[in-house]
């Protein structure tokens, strides 16, 4: 998956530079291969919102951009726009434009919202993400009912939930287009693997199942690939919590200035990729996403999903795990519960 994004860039790079290609010559419109993809960022002029607009720009699956946030916007949508790959690129600013912005979207990511700093857990993001959230959400199910929402902003756990249930409020409810963003935990954890086994980092897989939170988050390095006997019981334990703890490790390193932004931003656009591939029809696409799920004896859990042209094509299971997995999944299902509820509770009150 991530190779395969990071081939369709270098070729929209490749073309973009020699200006040969019948693709910056021919809008996609024309083109029987690729149909039209619209995708909205919500909070595009953010940390994550300003380089995820720029990866979408490189994405040749999309051939209309719409930019959304409620400052900055007109600068991000000019600088984007001078791109010379084909997505038109629109930006809209104010609460005003929020229609206009979601308009026949396809696929709505949504960044908005403040981040963590230092000694902050992404719970303490609730009071304000969440009203957040749900103003976005309610203009979705008006604008754009139809339409896939990968959710980023903090806390995850919560913001799904947050989403479900504005979207059954308002009857458009659809579980198999709502999904949590949970991409960066497999990238930190594809990346601590790779170098801990010392397997190329690009040839490595490992599902992280649960949901995005300190121990919510579990890595499966049982059914990590390309397998390897190098690594020991501690080992292991130590890469599982550094993925729970990759995010802290940011916010920490950044010191106040925020959290990640550009690592997140590369596996939004990972996940987005993934998404447009599904509704193209494209077969096999498979990413681990917080979705509503029966994984588990909760509404919504992380774990690989398979994703077509309506989004979820099906949820899988967990696959074998290891005793210590077996823990781990035990553990955090109460802190999942909790934050699940949370949401609800926050939704089905305001
Ligand atoms: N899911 C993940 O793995 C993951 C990873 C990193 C960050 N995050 C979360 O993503 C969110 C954004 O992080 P960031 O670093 O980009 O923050 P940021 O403060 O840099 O950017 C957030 C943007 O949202 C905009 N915004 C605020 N309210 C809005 C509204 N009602 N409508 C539209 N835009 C609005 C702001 O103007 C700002 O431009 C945070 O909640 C953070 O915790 C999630
Ligand atoms: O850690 C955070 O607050 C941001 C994000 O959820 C992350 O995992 O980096």
């Amino acid at each position: 998956m991530r190779t395969s994004l990071l081939r369709s860039m270098e070729s929209a790079l490749r073309r973009s530079r020699s200006g040969s290609s019948h693709l910056l010559r021919r809008p996609f419109a024309s083109s029987s291969a690729v149909p039209e993809r619209k995708v909205a960022i919500l909070g595009a002029a953010g940390g994550i919102g300003q380089p995820l607009s720029l990866l979408m720009k490189l994405n040749p699956l999309v051939t209309h951009l719409s930019l959304y946030d409620i400052a900055g916007t007109p600068g991000v949508a000019a600088d984007v726009s001078h791109i010379n790959t084909p997505a038109e690129v629109k930006g809209f600013a104010a609460e005003e434009q929020l229609g206009q912005a979601l308009e026949g979207a396809d696929i709505v990511i949504i960044p908005a919202g403040v981040p963590r700093k230092p000694g902050m857990t992404r719970d303490d993001l609730f009071n304000i993400n969440a009203g957040i959230v749900k103003s976005l959400c309610t203009a979705i199910a008006k604008y754009c009912p139809n339409a896939i929402v990968n959710m980023i902003s903090n806390p995850v756990n919560s913001t799904v939930p947050i989403a479900s249930e504005v979207f059954k409020k308002a009857g458009t409810y659809d579980e198999k287009k709502l999904f949590g963003v949970t991409t960066l935990d497999v990238v930190r954890a594809k990346t601590f693997y790779a170098a801990k086994a010392k397997v190329p980092v690009s040839e490595v897989n490992v599902p992280v199942v649960g949901g995005h939170a300190g121990i919510t988050i579990l890595p499966l390095f049982s059914q990590a690939t390309p397998a390897t006997n190098a690594l020991g019981d501690e080992e292991i334990k130590a890469l599982t919590k550094r993925t729970q703890d990759g995010g802290t490790e940011v916010v920490e390193a950044k010191a106040g200035k925020g959290s990640a932004t550009l690592s997140m931003a590369y596996a939004g656009a990972v996940f987005a990729d993934a998404c447009l591939k599904g509704l193209n029809g494209v077969p096999d696409i498979v990413e681990c996403s917080f979705v509503q799920s029966t994984v588990t004896e909760l509404p919504f859990f992380a774990s690989k999903v398979r994703l077509g042209k309506n989004g979820v094509e099906e949820v899988l299971g967990l696959g074998p795990l290891s005793d210590y997995e077996k823990q781990g999944l035990e553990s955090l299902l109460p802190e999942l519960k909790s934050s699940i509820e949370k949401g609800i509770k926050f939704a089905q009150a305001n």
